[in-house]
């Protein structure tokens, strides 16, 4: 299978919105683009605001909001903890066996987590186990702002560690002008990270999906990414 999987330093680092975004830009390029956000907290898939909605409206794919996300817990927490608190186990081998139906639909796929790459998502696995399993590369979203260095770090050693393939790092969410930590936090990821920054995406003042997509395009060069894509798989 073809595709990325969105992964980040953290939750609400913005991944949907990145990953939609990405999603709707592959479709305008008459890519056949699917999506899988299959552990969704705090939500139901059926919301309009909704990761599964989001990402079901910009990829513009039939796949239902059930078949997008098919485990879906109250509370917003860690998949693994809201499961337990409603009785429920969730299995890697569940979450797979739901990927190997729906990845027959599309060509291509952009996967999101839960929160940041190590979360707990089932009883034994993590988001981590998950990328494993789908063997997608990796783009990892990260804060702009002072600290978001050690997190990148973390992240990138770890997803090494677990032999990710990692395609970049996103820097989502830079204030206008930037500040001193924010000017100097791509060089320093970029150059103790040894993974490139794939683009540095502003702050919005309203959040607009579709001029999210845009900024996009503006500051990630996705055509390299469609043709790691193509590469893959
Ligand atoms: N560049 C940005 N400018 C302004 N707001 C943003 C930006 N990126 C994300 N947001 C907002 O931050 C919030 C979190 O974003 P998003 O839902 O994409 O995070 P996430 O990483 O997918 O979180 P989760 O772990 O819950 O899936 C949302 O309200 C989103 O609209
Ligand atoms: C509910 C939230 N929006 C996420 N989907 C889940 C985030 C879990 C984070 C757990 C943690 O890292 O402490
Ligand atoms: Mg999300």
């Amino acid at each position: 299978m073809k595709g990325f999987f969105i992964t980040g330093t953290d939750t609400d680092v913005g991944k949907t919105l990145i990953s939609s975004g990405l999603a709707a830009i592959f479709k305008e390029k008459n890519m056949d683009i699917g999506v899988y956000k299959p552990l969704l907290s705090g939500a139901s898939r059926y919301h309009p605001n909704s990761d599964t909605s989001l990402l079901k409206e910009m990829a513009q794919t039939k796949l239902s909001n059930a078949s997008i996300t098919p485990f879906q817990f109250k509370e917003p927490l860690a998949p693994y903890v809201a499961a337990k608190l409603e009785g429920r186990s969730i299995y890697l081998e569940d979450v797979v066996a739901h990927w190997k139906k729906i990845q027959k639909k599309h060509d291509y796929f952009i996967v999101e987590g839960a929160g940041g790459i190590s979360v707990p998502l089932g009883e034994d696995f993590l988001v981590s186990h998950l990328i494993q399993e789908l063997q997608l590369p990796i783009i990892i979203v990260a804060r702009s702002d002072l600290g978001t260095f050690n997190h990148t770090f973390l992240t990138v050693q770890y997803a090494k560690e677990m032999k990710l393939n990692i395609a970049g790092i996103i820097i989502n969410g830079i204030d206008d002008p930037p500040n001193l930590a924010e000017k100097t936090n791509p060089n320093l990821i970029e150059s103790f990270c040894k993974v490139p920054i794939l683009g540095i995406l502003p702050k919005m003042q309203v959040v607009d999906a579709q001029d999210f997509k845009q900024i996009i395009k503006d500051n990630i060069d996705t055509a390299s990414l469609i043709h790691q894509m193509q590469q893959n798989g």
